[in-house]
């Protein structure tokens, strides 16, 4: 494809990428490949280029634009050699009107900005958002250690024990080591908060918002295939996922529940009270991961974001049932908004007396909340990981 003809299709893609998150529809990933699967002429680096066209252009425009081609064009007004492409070419984007809608530069619509301030996220900080993520994998213990794994590429030693990370687009998925479930595809971040259960072999652990299994299947390695690990979720079709993903890595000792909305104590009733370690994995508005769902910032609202904290204190109270006396709860969100990390763990330890926080020891990140109920944050501009909320709390008594 002719440079130009790239620009036409990123366009065309941000039309869909910009109606998805308007309705709730599908993310841009799959819209992407859904255009590659359609538009077979389109060859690997076309397919890549036009990739970095739509996220960048999605990471650059503030509120959800009014067409792609504004989006494009605001791309444009900061590259001149994407503004030379818009000259009416076959297959390229029309030559620009006067007057035509540019859409508006920055790092997300101005309410959820408010809120990124109020939780300290601005500056450096705010821009890493906008980043590219690295490709970070964990080895997996199970079959392993990352010492004697033999790779087609050696990867840079992260701080989480088992962690590798390799350039952004390296297609591990194609390795017979990830074939094998010897590595798994995990954030350096999602594995550091895993650190934070302090999963020990022969404990009792729930994973209580499993959904398709990537935190439990290093809980799995942690509780080296020994003792019980209960993957619960209320999702179905990502549940489905995790059996898989198991036996691949060779988990077997993952015991799956489905659970009902607002009845989620019912299939786990023989577990009250039983539990060392309950990790609740809360859902959440992923702003922590921006750098690889740009997206996401135009399909929240301050009514879902509401809706996610009030789902977050539930979780928090159902998880608290579910632990044994001495036992621990971990708390994590992949948001750096405080009003989804640490206002919701201050407000379980003031509504839940026989709790205390213990804030765990993690070779990154730095200290958030108020003192008595402290977590641990990681972002993406202080840790290089995706951002993150992590919070522990002990049952005293
Ligand atoms: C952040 S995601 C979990 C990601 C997963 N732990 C991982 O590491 O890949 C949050 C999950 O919470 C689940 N969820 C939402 N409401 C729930 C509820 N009431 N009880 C249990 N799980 C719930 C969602 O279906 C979603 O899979």
């Amino acid at each position: 494809m002719i440079p130009a003809a790239r620009v036409q299709a990123a366009i065309e893609i941000l039309d869909r990428v910009i109606e998805g998150a308007k309705g709730q529809g599908a993310p841009a990933d799959r819209i992407i490949s859904e255009w590659a699967k359609v538009n077979r002429y389109a060859g690997s680096k076309d397919r890549r280029a036009i990739r970095e066209l739509v996220y960048e252009a999605i990471r650059h425009c503030a509120e959800v634009p009014v067409s792609g081609r504004a989006a494009m064009l605001a791309q444009a007004s900061r590259d001149a050699s994407l503004l030379a492409l818009f000259d009416g070419s076959q297959y390229g984007p029309e030559p620009i009107r006067e007057g035509e809608p540019v859409a508006e530069a920055g790092i997300a619509p101005a309410w959820l900005v408010e809120r990124l301030v109020a939780s300290g996220i601005e500056g450096d900080e705010a821009a890493a958002l906008m980043g590219r993520a690295p490709l970070d994998v964990r080895v997996n213990t199970l079959k392993g250690d990352r010492d004697g794994l033999d790779l087609p590429e050696p990867g840079e030693h992260l701080a989480a024990p088992n962690g590798l990370r390799f350039e952004a687009g390296t297609q591990v998925d194609q390795w017979d080591a990830y074939r094998e479930g010897r590595i798994e595809v995990q954030d350096h971040g999602s594995q550091l908060v895993c650190l934070a259960a302090g999963a020990r072999p022969g404990e009792t652990v729930i994973d209580l918002c499993a959904g398709a299994g990537g935190k439990t299947l290093a809980l799995a390695a942690a509780l080296e295939n020994t003792g019980r690990l209960i993957a619960s979720d209320t999702d179905k079709r990502r549940l489905s996922q995790l059996g898989p993903r198991a036996q691949r890595a060779g988990a077997t000792i993952v015991d799956q529940r489905l659970l009902d909305p607002g009845k989620e104590l019912e299939p786990l009733g023989d577990l009250e009270a039983q539990a060392d370690c309950v990790v609740i994995d809360a859902p959440c508005s992923g702003v922590g991961t921006w750098r690889r769902k740009p997206e996401a910032k135009w399909r929240l609202t301050p009514d879902r974001l509401a809706r996610f904290a009030a789902t977050q204190d539930h979780l928090l109270a159902l998880g608290a049932k579910l632990v044994k006396p001495g036992g621990r709860l971990v708390f994590i969100t992949c948001s750096l908004l405080d009003e989804e990390g640490p206002d919701r763990f201050a407000r379980f330890l003031e509504s839940h007396e026989a709790w205390r926080a213990d804030p765990p020891a993690l070779p990154l990140g730095r200290a958030r909340g108020p003192g008595g109920a402290t977590g641990i944050r990681l972002s993406p501009s202080h840790d290089g990981t995706d951002g993150f909320f992590v919070a522990r709390a002990l049952l005293t008594c």
